[in-house]
């Protein structure tokens, strides 16, 4: 990878030599990411801000959500991290520091089945150490559907032990007890853990961004690329080397990703009635841009546990359906048959 980038340091020799500051978001399936990078797009005021999103699956829901003005720029890779994201990262992060107009920082959220780590060492790591400044890494926590099992997935546990801060987000859901316990469980994990709660990821950002809290000397000794050598449970040996993946291939901690689009409009009875009757129970995130027979206007779906909530999206285009489920032992082929029975 080194090789492959040096020749693109060449064009930006004039960058400071402390870089742009970048923070990582990290944090599980549906804790909040994409709410709290709307918080801070909503409320940077004139901090220019390059936000680079990664999703796990094969559309991008995310960054149709995303508040975005003129200014902001939103460069999206999707796919596996494992896979794509320390090539892809890279490139992206050049055409961020390659840009004429003067951007002030950048934010970058990880899909919520990412381990951290070779995000962090991408930045640490290669040259982009010269070239960028990690701030921190900010690690999202759901203080309602979060418990100390944390979901079965080393990547869970990761983003917690790579964190700087843990932002404990849904406080609304949450017990008085529960925040307790969590607060006290993720002190294990993380000794010191800067911890934060929210609601809807709001939060200052002078809590959260240009904090230095990320402990640079610390990862010295990491190897790059052993680190990135990881034990994800999901063959790569034979296609590592291009990146034209289908979700199916896309399995972190036995998560796996189904896609489904289609021109034509659901009727929303049929579509509830999946969500309330047919839908696995290894179902645990779902998102999307809903088109329903009955609806000039589309709808943003999000379904994060055992809560959805189906929502007019006033500002988005109507096209077409666009959904991604996201979850465990998921028969893909079933669940697109019963999408595509809820088609008008
Ligand atoms: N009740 C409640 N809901 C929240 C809160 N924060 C976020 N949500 C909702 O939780 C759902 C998931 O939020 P996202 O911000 O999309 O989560 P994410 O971490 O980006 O999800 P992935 O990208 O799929 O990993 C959405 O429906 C949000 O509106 C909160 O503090 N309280």
């Amino acid at each position: 990878m080194t090789g492959a980038t040096q020749s693109s340091s060449a064009l930006i020799p004039d960058l400071p030599k402390r870089g742009m500051p970048v923070t990582i978001i990290t944090g599980f399936l549906g804790s909040g990411k994409t709410t709290l990078l709307n918080q801070i797009l909503e409320n940077k005021h004139n901090l220019k801000i390059a936000v680079l999103v990664n999703e796990f699956g094969d559309i991008n829901i995310d960054s149709q959500l995303l508040v975005s003005t003129d200014d902001d720029m939103v460069e999206l890779s999707n796919g596996c991290i494992c896979c794509t994201i320390n090539e892809g990262l890279v490139d992206a992060v050049y055409r961020v520091l390659e840009r004429s107009d003067r951007i002030d920082y950048m934010v970058i959220e990880t899909t919520g089945v990412a381990d951290p780590l070779p995000i962090i060492l991408t930045f640490l790591g290669t040259e982009l150490r010269d070239l960028t400044n990690l701030d921190s890494v900010i690690g999202v926590v759901d203080s309602e559907s979060f418990t100390p099992d944390h979901f079965d997935s080393e990547a869970a546990l990761k983003q917690i032990s790579y964190s700087d801060m843990i932002i404990l987000n849904k406080t609304d859901l949450a017990t008085a007890e529960k925040l307790q316990e969590l607060e006290a469980y993720i002190s294990t994990v993380k000794r010191g853990a800067r911890i934060i709660r929210s609601e809807y990821g709001r939060v200052p950002l002078p809590l959260i961004l240009d904090v230095g809290l990320t402990p640079t000397e610390e990862y010295q000794d990491h190897d790059h690329d052993h680190d990135h050598d990881h034990d994800h449970d999901h063959d790569h040996d034979h296609d590592h080397h291009h990146h034209h993946h289908h979700s199916d291939h896309l399995a972190n901690d036995g998560f796996v990703s189904i896609a489904f689009e289609s021109d034509r409009p659901f009727d929303v009875k049929k579509f509830e009635q999946f969500l309330t009757e047919k839908m696995p129970t290894g179902v645990f995130r779902a998102k999307g841009i809903l088109w329903f027979s009955e609806s000039e206007i589309p709808y943003i779906f999000q379904l994060s546990g055992p809560r959805y909530d189906i929502q007019l999206g006033e500002t988005l285009r109507k096209s077409k359906n666009q959904v991604v489920f996201i979850g465990r032992h998921l028969n893909s082929e079933e669940i697109k048959q019963q999408l595509n029975s809820c088609l008008v």
